[in-house]
């Protein structure tokens, strides 16, 4: 296979998905050939932390790639083609509150969903803008390919600041991870599974799941085993109790609406005061990660410094951040129309929702980007449940541009997980102290 070989930039490189998705580069270097890699993080310290690692598995799978680790801003985008993003801002310290805070106030702590998500978007915005100004500055062409979360409010607020920018394409792994577990339920590949989706990103369900080879929809198969069977993830052996407890909750909300599969996320807004009492204040999902990935991939990195040399140690690889990361840039790098599930702006995808929504929906990536597949109208419940979502995403981003306190009290109180103001009064002034270096609003 002989294709051009590109530039790539990977912003937040400290992230300790990193070392994974260097792996996937690797495990994809025939068909997504490198020229050079560029690893930007503002922090030196987890540069660094995670750098002889990286360096040892290119040098010895890709010794032909040009390496470049930088903290500077001004050298991470010169001649790149591709930025996979995925900054944290505020890091798990503040993670760790967006999902602390809200307990005490008796609401779901979550990364990305209620007001935790909202204190998280309130903090990724204005990184996220600052960096789209600056990759413009250096690679007009470049393809800016987001993972930075809340993907659903920075999705909103780059398309409101960017409307004209073609080339964002903001990607959710959750539907992808769930396509791969529903091919091992299945036993099926999971590349021949080819989806049909409505929603928004963490807040979406699938409605049919085409077996490509037989063109059979597998969906009804899928929903009958899962009347007796547990949901769980491809990889449960490998993961953490939480994630296991939130496969489950597909199959309580299954019971309720069969009709069609939901997010994993939705339990989140259809049992946001069970999930809330189960949760532990002292010991949330930030303290599970850091505790297992975290730790894990930091122990690696560490020895591999310590030895400089990859002796006894796993060649990481991303079996659903990395891969898709890499599966994605490399349809649209090579225009092979293969199907995902993308964000795209709605535009009519979903004629009954408001056009400017960031909806999620299967589509193909091409050379353009995502050519999303038209949906058609949503049944009332959906409705009502997506514009309310969508409202709250859109006052979240306002609240945010505008430093507009009142927008963020109405945008809480939106949100299905809050609903009564009170809460949102208190659980946004104690976000806003805790957030006081990120954000505050007016
Ligand atoms: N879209 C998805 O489905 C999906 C999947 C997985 C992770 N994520 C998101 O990816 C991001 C990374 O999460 P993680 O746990 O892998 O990483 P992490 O929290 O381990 O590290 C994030 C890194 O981002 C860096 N960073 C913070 N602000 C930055 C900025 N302005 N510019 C450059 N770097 C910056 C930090 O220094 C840190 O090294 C998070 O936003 C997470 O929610 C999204
Ligand atoms: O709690 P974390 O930090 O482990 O993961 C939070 C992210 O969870 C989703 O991505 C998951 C995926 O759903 C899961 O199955 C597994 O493969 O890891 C993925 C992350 O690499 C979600 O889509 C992300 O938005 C969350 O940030
Ligand atoms: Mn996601």
């Amino acid at each position: 296979m002989n294709r051009e070989k590109l530039v790539v930039t990977i912003v937040g490189c400290g992230s300790t998905r990193t070392p994974a998705l260097i792996g996937s580069l690797v495990n994809y270097k025939d068909s997504f050939p490198l020229k050079k890699l560029i690893l930007f993080d503002i922090s030196k310290e987890r540069i660094d932390a995670q750098k002889d690692y990286i360096r040892l598995v290119m040098e010895k799978h890709c010794p032909e790639v040009e390496l470049l680790f930088t903290d500077d801003e001004n050298k991470a985008y010169i001649d790149t083609d591709y930025v996979f993003c995925q900054m944290r801002a505020g890091n798990f310290e503040m993670r760790s509150h967006d999902e602390k805070i809200p307990l005490k106030y008796g609401l779901v702590g979550q990364e990305t969903c209620g007001p935790g998500g909202f204190a998280y978007g309130m903090r990724s915005i204005m990184p996220m803008i600052n960096m789209v100004k600056k990759i413009r500055e250096y690679a007009p062409e470049a393809w800016i390919l987001n993972y930075t979360n809340p993907a659903a409010i920075v999705a909103v607020a780059l398309d409101k600041v960017f409307p004209e920018d073609k080339k964002i394409l903001n990607i959710c792994d959750q539907p992808y991870s769930m396509i791969k577990s529903f091919a091992k339920i299945l036993d099926v590949d999971m590349y021949d599974i080819e989806p049909r989706y409505f929603g928004l990103n963490h807040f979406g369900w699938f409605t049919k799941l085409y077996h490509t080879p037989t063109k059979e929809d597998l969906l009804p198969k899928l929903k009958d085993y899962l009347t007796n069977h547990e949901f769980k993830p491809f990889n449960a052996e490998q993961r953490d109790p939480s994630w296991l407890e939130t496969y489950k909750n597909v199959n309580k909300m299954m019971a309720h609406f069969p009709e069609y599969l939901p997010n994993t996320y939705l339990q989140y807004y259809f049992f946001p005061d069970e999930i809330a009492k189960e949760s532990n204040p002292e010991f949330t999902r930030a303290d599970e990660a850091k505790k297992g990935r975290e730790k894990q991939v930091l122990d690696i990195c560490r020895q591999a410094r310590e030895q400089n040399s990859l002796e006894g140690l796993p060649l990481l690889i991303g079996e659903v951040h990395g891969n898709m990361m890499v599966e994605v840039a490399e349809s649209i790098a090579y225009d092979l129309r293969k199907v995902f599930v993308v964000m795209v702006r709605n535009q009519g995808i979903i004629p009954n929702l408001p056009a400017d929504a960031i909806v999620e929906c299967a589509g193909e990536l091409t050379k353009n980007g995502a050519e999303a597949y038209p949906y058609g109208e949503v049944d009332t419940f959906y409705k009502g449940l997506l514009e309310n979502q969508y409202a709250y995403e859109k006052l979240t981003v306002e609240a945010c541009l505008e430093n507009n306190y009142q927008k963020a009290i109405q945008a809480l109180t939106l949100n299905r997980t809050v609903v009564n103001p009170n809460h949102a009064k208190a659980v946004l002034d104690d976000l806003m102290e805790a957030n006081s270096k990120y954000w505050k609003l007016k």
